[in-house]
C-alpha cells in the first residue's frame, strides 16, 4: 500500500536520508527505532509533504505522491505535541475533519460519539484542550486524525511526554484503534520496547540509512537495537539476586 524507493535527501551539504526504501502492508504497523539525528523526523515530514525529497519515489495505494500537497495526501503526521485548536472544546476538535467537509450534523453527532467513546472521552467532550492532562489530550489528537479515515498514520514519538504507565496505555490504545479501523502507519520511537510493543513490521534509521527487518527475531538481534544487551543486563541482575 506505501511503497518508497531510494529517498534522498540533504540539507545544503548534509546527507539526511540516503537511498531509503521501504514496504508497507495495508493495515501494518512499520516501527521505525533510531538514535536522535537519524533522519526519522525528515522521513515522516517528507511523507507528509511538508518536506520535497531530492530524489526518490513515494506512492501510496499506486498512486504518486510527489505532486500533492499535504492536504491531498489523506496522511496524517501526529508528534509529540498534540496540535489542538485551543478555542474548540473536545468534541469540536474531533468534529473539525468532518465540518470542513460538509458531513450533515446528525452523522458529524453520531460519528464523534462514537469515536470520543472508543478513546473514553466523552466526560470530557465539553472540555477545552487546556483543561486536559498530557494523555487527553493526544487521545484528542488521535481521534481528530482518525475520524477522517487517513489512508496513512504518521507517529513521531507521540508519547514521548507521558509518564511510563500513561505511555503503555496509549500503547494499548493505539493498537486497539488502528487494528479496529485498518489504520496502516509508521511509528518512530527512540525507544525499543515501544517499537516491539507496537510494530508489526520493524526498521532502524541510523545516519540517513534505513534498514528493514524480514523478521521480528532479526530485529530484536541486531545489536544497534540495544534489545539483546539490555536483555543481557536482566539477566545479570536476575542471577545476582
Ligand atoms: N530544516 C532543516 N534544515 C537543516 N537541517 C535540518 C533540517 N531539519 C533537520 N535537519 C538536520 O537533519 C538531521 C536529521 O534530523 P531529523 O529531525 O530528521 O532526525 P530525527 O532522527 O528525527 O531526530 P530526533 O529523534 O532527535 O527527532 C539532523 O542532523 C538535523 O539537524
Amino acid at each position: 500500500m506505501l511503497t518508497v524507493t531510494s529517498l534522498t535527501k540533504r540539507f545544503g551539504s548534509q546527507p539526511v536520508l540516503l537511498n531509503v526504501s521501504l514496504e508497507l502492508g495495508s493495515g501494518q504497523v512499520l516501527a521505525v527505532l533510531g538514535r536522535s539525528g537519524g533522519g526519522k523526523t525528515t522521513l515522516l515530514k517528507i511523507l507528509a509533504g511538508l518536506e520535497a525529497p531530492d530524489d526518490g519515489q513515494l506512492y501510496l495505494l499506486g498512486q504518486d505522491l510527489r505532486p500533492l500537497p499535504p492536504n491531498e495526501r489523506q496522511v496524517v503526521y501526529l508528534y509529540q505535541e498534540p496540535l489542538l485548536f485551543p478555542h474548540l472544546s473536545v468534541f469540536e476538535n474531533v468534529a473539525f475533519g468532518l465540518r470542513i467537509r460538509r458531513v450533515p450534523e446528525p452523522e458529524v453527532q453520531a460519528q464523534v460519539t462514537a469515536m470520543l467513546a472508543e478513546l473514553d472521552l466523552l466526560d470530557h467532550a465539553r472540555k477545552a484542550p487546556h483543561q486536559l492532562s498530557g494523555g487527553q489530550r493526544q487521545r484528542v489528537a488521535f481521534g481528530r486524525a482518525l475520524i477522517i479515515r487517513p489512508r496513512l498514520l504518521l507517529l513521531d514519538e507521540p508519547f514521548g511526554n507521558l509518564d511510563a504507565q500513561t505511555r503503555a496505555d496509549m500503547q494499548q490504545l493505539f493498537l486497539h484503534v488502528s487494528r479496529q479501523h485498518q489504520i496502516s502507519s509508521i511509528f518512530v520511537t527512540h525507544d525499543s520496547r515501544e517499537a516491539l510493543t507496537v510494530g508489526s513490521r520493524f526498521a532502524y534509521l541510523e545516519a540517513g540509512q534505513l534498514t528493514s527487518f524480514a523478521a521480528r527475531a532479526d530485529f530484536v538481534q541486531d545489536p544497534r537495537t540495544g534489545i539483546t544487551s539490555e536483555l543481557a543486563f536482566w539477566r545479570s541482575v536476575e542471577a545476582q539476586r
